[in-house]
């Protein structure tokens, strides 16, 4: 509801991560640097540190056939689909549901070798920006996750280093309806998907081993999540 405490935020942040997943990768002279390619699939990192600690931002680029922006971000968002299909989470709690497109998580990671285990707090939103304005503008849907504070769970107060991230999953739907009118099938539907995602490691950890464990782990996340996506959806009603 737009009366919580947390809704300036969510509402400044979602704006802001949406103009920033719809920016291209500028010129050659912005920094990013192709570290991935798999079939569609783009991605992309800038190496950047705060206060010595590797920050590195990521955008990715994918388009995935037989899929809407919708679908893929229902199953990101929602909760009950989690364990399936983020294979490092360990333990999720939803510290409170705040609307019906919003939530409050808690998440504590499995450890990866040698960094300490991690645990993030963060609020997450999913927004449906339809393109009524102009036909031919984008249907875009959106989920951003934001770390944000819970006074039941002060950082660094348990086993767990707390780790803080914005990311934004943000999709466009793409549609080629059949020329002989019949009906729109999987077949004539993609769904462009920007992933952005900025994740401060909190305590130290060498920049070797966190610079390796993105490469490592991004691209296997994005690729595991798609095709959790499409499997799910592939013998359902197509949720445009
Ligand atoms: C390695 C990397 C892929 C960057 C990584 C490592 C860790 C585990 C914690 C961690 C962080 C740094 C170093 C060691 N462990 C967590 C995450 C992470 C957590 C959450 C989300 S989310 O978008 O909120 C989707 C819901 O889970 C995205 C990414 C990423």
């Amino acid at each position: 509801s737009s009366s919580h405490p947390l809704w300036p935020e969510i509402e400044h942040v979602v704006q802001q991560q949406v103009e920033w997943a719809r920016l291209g990768l500028g010129d050659s002279g912005s920094g990013w640097q192709l570290f991935a390619e798999d079939g569609e699939m783009r991605m992309y990192r800038r190496e950047e540190e705060v206060d010595g600690m590797v920050v590195d931002p990521l955008k990715a680029v994918h388009i995935v056939k037989g899929i809407t922006g919708h679908e893929v971000c229902h199953y990101f968002f929602s909760p009950q689909y989690r364990y399936d299909w983020e294979t490092t989470l360990e333990q999720m709690t939803v510290l409170e549901t705040i609307s019906e497109d919003t939530c409050l998580f808690l998440q504590t990671h499995k450890r990866i070798w040698p960094a300490s285990q991690r645990d993030v707090i963060f609020w997450s939103h999913i927004r449906h920006l339809p393109n009524n304005q102009d036909r031919d503008g984008p249907d875009i849907w959106t989920v951003v996750n934001h770390s944000t504070e819970h006074k039941d769970h002060p950082a660094n107060s348990g086993k767990c280093v707390r780790i803080f991230l914005t990311v934004c999953m943000l999709c466009q739907t793409r549609v080629i309806p059949p020329k002989d009118g019949t009906p729109i099938t999987r077949d004539d539907i993609s769904c462009k998907i920007t992933y952005c995602s900025v994740v401060n490691p909190g305590g130290w950890a060498p920049a070797s081993v966190l610079r390796a464990l993105y490469k490592r782990e991004y691209p296997k996340f994005l690729k595991r999540f798609t095709a959790y996506v499409i499997n799910q959806t592939k013998d359902k009603q197509i949720m445009f």
